[in-house]
């Protein structure tokens, strides 16, 4: 074995960066793209142009090999795919950017791929499909083209892929069922395809590439360790490569670190803000001739980073490894590029904060100290802050749960698999515009309201010519659903271009929860009255819940998790109380975002679940008997927290299943579930429009596994990333198959249905 000549790592380096552009170039020209106004080349070009404009300004800000392969036009597990040509048949299309797209997005013919979230972030990657019978065939173009692209601005790069363990262990076993086949059994032919990569690299006189492991800091069985390890001496013992980085994150490396460095690896990427055991852990003595790279600048949130502390682990990593980089802890795909695009926030808040770009000089200027820093020199580590003890009494629980279906069934007397939306319908141009011109003064206040109300009354009216048993207002005033509560509850500031990445062309701005959070006057309550000034139908009222408004909002680290959560859900509490009051008979508190905050090691989940769900009836035990709570969950991979959702104790509840064809339904905990269940029969996610015939196999398959007493019949998410003509068409065919399809049954009971029909 011949060991590659490789040039020492940069002292200071980030694992990636923001990629949706500035002003959200990216974002704008995919929908050009896809709505037919741009070319793929103008596609292409405006890639380029990102990616320069990226690796400019880290240059500019003092990184001199910066990381490329980390841009992409939708997201990089599904590059990844590509790359490994892990690409199903059914998608492939007559361009590039046909099958790409035709994966990310389904086309008429074909549903997409299933989409899930990157670990416990608010990203969500493409799940790819592997099966025993996949073919990988190796194309390293785009991690070759993006090197170029980066030497015509005189840049070394070095290419940042997904790791071969993590893609395996993300993707979807195919074909599914019973005897689901486990992806990691094809990780000697996925390596192969590695090694073709690397040697194209390695042959373009790239010196380093990295490779992403997070799923390697999720604490791992032995055989996903041991096949780690396999696959690290395997791609470490070629001749024809660049340097190895393995970077690990979102978690202490754990047992993958002592696996590792067993290897031949060069470098090993550490999370030193979430894994805070690295210091203290057994060093494995391997690491002594390696490179730590160690993310002491957190990639995740928005706080400025007290250089001291970070500067005594950098010191205490040197005294044990070969060498130390500094860097982000992950990726900044989840922070804002620049604070200084902020105008708005308060200066004492500013002060605490430092997004991509400020981290990235936060990295720079502590590897300039490590550097002058003596050996052995350094501040001493400070000890272990102890977390504020405050938690509150729990208030009173609910009647039990038959008590309330009796008296939500005579009051609100709806039919056999009712149907019903999930919140918000199609924000369109003149929402966003008016919108807009309230932010800049250009448009009153009460001219404002009225187009809501407007936009309210014809969302109202549709869902009446269509038919829906349960209306919803629509959601028009929000902007999004966490960041329009953040903006009229105290403790939360909100930034104006602070857009992060949630997936493919979508960006949320996450609230700054900086304070305490208190709720001053209600937030909802005349929207929803006004909808239900407007008809006779029942109207659901729509809150997001405590946990979510939470997970997606960049929160203050001096107090527990816990206690913030806690804070919010008592707000959510007094918000449920006057809706109730407001004659709103059915509110939706929504927790997509229960399953996100799930800690990744196993050991940390169950006492996360336990005080989730006390937040959660925290903030909905107020409601009477009469009143029927619904949750609404999206996105798969619940099937780790049915016992939490049920515990949630919602009368109703609506689960994603719709991209993920159905497969929750086959979890023995959902048909146990004693209440309401909606598992979404149109996923809202894709342009397509499903068919009547199409929606009645789906509900005829629900009824195969759960009573028709229990159904409900909705869309997996709510409807304002879709057109009106495209909502109109699915919920035409959404209500004529529940007709046709309750004809067939009759009620069994329980979900505050009655028996007379449709
Ligand atoms: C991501 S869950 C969205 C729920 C919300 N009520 C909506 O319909 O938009
Ligand atoms: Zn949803």
């Amino acid at each position: 074995m011949t060991t590659p000549r490789i040039s020492p790592f940069p002292a200071a380096t980030v694992l990636g960066y923001p990629r949706i552009g500035r002003r959200r170039e990216l974002k704008r020209a995919l929908e050009a793209y896809w709505d037919g106004r741009a070319t793929a080349a103008g596609l292409r070009r405006a890639g380029l142009d990102l990616r320069r404009e990226s690796w400019t300004r880290l240059a500019a800000l003092g990184l001199d090999r910066p990381p490329s392969n980390t841009f992409s036009l939708y997201d990089h597990v599904l590059d990844t795919a590509v790359m490994l040509g892990a690409v199903p048949e059914r998608y492939r299309g007559p361009s590039a950017e046909d099958t790409y797209f035709a994966m990310a997005r389904g086309t008429d013919r074909v549903a997409p791929l299933r989409m899930t979230k990157w670990f416990d972030t608010n990203y969500h990657y493409i799940v790819p499909e592997i099966g025993p019978d996949t073919v990988f065939a190796a194309d390293p173009g785009k991690p070759v083209a993006e090197v170029r692209e980066a030497r015509e601005l005189g840049l070394s790069t070095r290419p940042v892929l997904v790791g071969p363990v993590t893609f395996l262990l993300l993707a979807q076993g195919v074909p599914g069922g019973a005897r689901r086949f486990a992806p990691l059994d094809r990780l000697p032919d996925v390596l192969g395809a590695y090694k073709n990569v690397l040697a194209a690299l390695a042959a373009e006189g790239v010196d380093w590439v990295q490779l992403d492991e997070p799923a390697l800091a999720a604490g791992r069985t032995e055989a996903e360790l041991d096949a780690a390890g396999a696959a690290y001496r395997r791609l470490g013992a070629l001749p024809d490569r660049p340097g190895l980085f393995v970077a690990t994150y979102f978690g202490s490396a754990g047992a993958a670190l002592p696996v590792l460095a067993d290897t031949p690896v060069e470098a090993i990427g550490l999370d030193l803000v979430r894994g805070d055991d690295h210091l203290t852990a057994a060093w494995p003595e391997a690491l002594a001739g390696k490179t730590v790279v160690a993310g002491v600048v957190s990639g995740r949130d928005v706080w400025r980073t007290e250089p001291e502390p970070a500067l005594a682990a950098l010191a205490a990593l040197r005294e044990r490894a070969g060498s130390v980089s500094v860097s982000t802890s992950c990726s900044l795909l989840h922070v804002p590029y620049d604070l200084a695009a902020e105008t708005t926030l308060e200066p004492a808040l500013v002060r605490r904060l430092a997004f991509a770009d400020q981290k990235v000089a936060e990295v720079t200027g502590l590897a300039a100290r490590l550097a002058v820093l003596p050996p052995g020199g350094g501040p001493s580590l400070p000890p272990p802050a102890a977390p504020v003890p405050t938690r509150p009494p729990a208030p009173p629980a609910r009647s039990p749960y038959e008590v309330r279906a009796a008296a939500q069934a005579a009051h609100l007397r709806l039919p056999p698999l009712p149907t019903t939306t999930i919140g918000s319908f199609p924000q369109t141009g003149e929402l966003r515009a008016a919108r807009a011109a309230l932010a800049a003064g250009e448009l009153g206040e009460a001219e404002y309201d009225r187009r809501v109300r407007g936009e309210i009354e014809r969302v109202v009216r549709l869902q009446e010519r269509l038919g829906l048993d349960v209306l919803v207002h629509g959601e028009p005033e929000r902007n999004d659903m966490v960041q329009y509560f953040a903006e009229h509850l105290d403790g939360f500031a909100v930034t104006r271009n602070g857009w992060v990445q949630s997936y493919g062309s979508r960006c949320t701005r996450p609230p700054i929860l900086h304070g305490d959070v208190r709720r001053g006057a209600p937030i909802t309550v005349r929207w929803a009255e006004y909808a239900r000034s407007l008809t006779a139908m029942p109207v659901k009222g729509m809150l997001t819940g405590p946990v979510t408004i939470v997970a997606w909002s960049f929160v203050r680290r001096d107090l527990p998790l816990r206690d913030v959560v806690f804070q919010v859900a008592d707000a959510v509490r007094d918000e449920v109380r006057d809706l109730e009051d407001a004659g709103i008979s059915i509110i939706q508190v929504d927790e997509p975002a229960l399953r996100e905050l799930l800690p990744l090691r196993a050991a940390d989940q169950e006492a996360y679940l336990a005080w989730a769900v006390e937040a959660y009836r925290r903030a909905t035990s107020g409601a009477g008997d009469r009143t029927q709570i619904h949750t609404h969950l999206c996105y798969s991979d619940a099937d780790q927290i049915l016992a939490a959702i049920d515990g949630l104790d919602a009368d109703v509840t609506s689960i994603e299943s719709a991209r993920s064809h159905g497969r929750i339904l086959t979890e023995p905990a959902v048909a146990a579930f004693a209440r309401g269940l909606g598992p979404g029969v149109y996923d809202i996610h894709s342009p397509r429009v499903p068919d009547a015939a199409e929606v009645e196999k789906s509900l005829r398959a629900l009824l195969d596994v759960l009573p028709p007493g229990r159904v409900w019949v909705n869309p997996d998410c709510g409807l304002k990333t879709r057109t009106y003509p495209q909502v109109e068409a699915a919920l035409t065919n959404l209500v004529t198959a529940t007709r046709r399809v309750r004809d067939t049954v009759t009620s069994g009971g329980g979900t505050g249905t009655d028996a007379r029909g449709g």
